[in-house]
């Protein structure tokens, strides 16, 4: 069972009774995980019989070749220094998680209202078109991959150079994975974490849990804020697709990937495509 501290939570019971089921009773299960769970409820619902517990060091650790650094922000100017990191960094492929599917929308709208080539991953979309975002960015079609916490585990694409949590992660184990997207098999690789106003408790409670203290990413703030009147156009069209999108999907009779038609080009787009540069070049 891989993953198997998320697999063995509540919201896969059904599933995992159903398998559990129909496999033998008399049989070897290897549980694997970065972050396995020590609570006996969840562990009990794997049917362990005299378990052996193998771990590769007794605390959550991140690999040497990642270098993970914070941002402490103001909330409203997330979006800007978004747009900014991803210019000082450009020619890398990103990672940047959202806490939810319709932010993980939003923001792809916003950055491709930049021109930039971004495509979302989350799980209000159908399989199919997950399997598309997944591989027009594991081609380099794309080469930022905005996605909720459904890709934090198990993928393995190693050109990730760089994770962004754009919304921190509310359950501290999940920065575990997240960031493993990055810095895989001996590569090295980034990850940046913004901190809000309110995120700072949650920041904490990373750092303990990984026991460390990162370093601040250091902008200049004069700098970043250039960026702030293009950044806000994008945003206000981006808002407008959304809108235009959520009356699309109405009439579409609630089609479950309704709002992942960032691909598609809308009304709205093309109007402000012709107005904007793109900003990496
Ligand atoms: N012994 C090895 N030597 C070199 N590369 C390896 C070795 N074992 C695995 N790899 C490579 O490392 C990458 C990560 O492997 P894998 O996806 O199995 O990791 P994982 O521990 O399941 O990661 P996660 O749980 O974070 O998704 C793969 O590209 C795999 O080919």
């Amino acid at each position: 069972m891989d993953e198997a501290d998320r697999i063995l939570n509540m919201d896969f019971e059904q599933e995992v009774d159903k398998i559990l089921k129909v496999i033998p009773r008399e049989r070897t299960t290897y549980l694997y995980s970065a972050t396995m769970t020590k609570k006996v409820a969840k562990l009990q619902r794997a049917s362990l019989k005299n378990p052996v517990k193998v771990e590769v060091s007794t605390k959550y650790q991140t690999v040497d070749k990642l270098q993970q650094s914070y941002l402490f922000i103001p909330v409203k100017y997330k979006d800007v220094y978004l747009v900014f990191l991803l210019n000082e960094l450009a020619g890398n492929s990103f990672m940047i998680f959202c806490s939810t599917c319709a932010n993980t929308t939003r923001v792809a709208l916003m950055l491709r209202n930049l021109g930039l080539t971004a495509i979302p991953l989350h799980g209000q979309m159908s399989q199919n078109k997950r399997l598309g975002a997944l591989n027009k960015f594991k081609s380099k079609t794309r080469s930022i991959l905005i996605a909720t916490d459904v890709a934090s585990r198990g993928l393995d694409i190693p050109h990730v150079d760089c994770v962004i949590n754009f919304d921190i992660p509310t359950h501290s184990k999940d920065y575990i994975h997240r960031v493993g997207r990055t810095a895989r098999a001996g590569r090295s690789g980034k990850a940046v974490t913004f901190v809000s106003q309110y995120d700072v408790e949650l920041y904490q409670r990373i750092e303990h849990l990984i026991g460390k203290k990162l370093p601040l990413y250091k902008t200049e703030e004069q700098e970043v804020m250039l960026l702030m009147e293009r950044v806000t156009e994008a945003q206000r069209y981006a808002k407008m697709e959304m809108s235009e999108m959520s009356g699309k999907g109405k009439k579409r009779l609630r089609r479950a990937d309704a709002c992942d038609d960032t691909e598609e080009s809308l009304g709205v787009r093309k109007k402000f495509k012709n107005k904007n540069k793109t900003l990496i070049t």
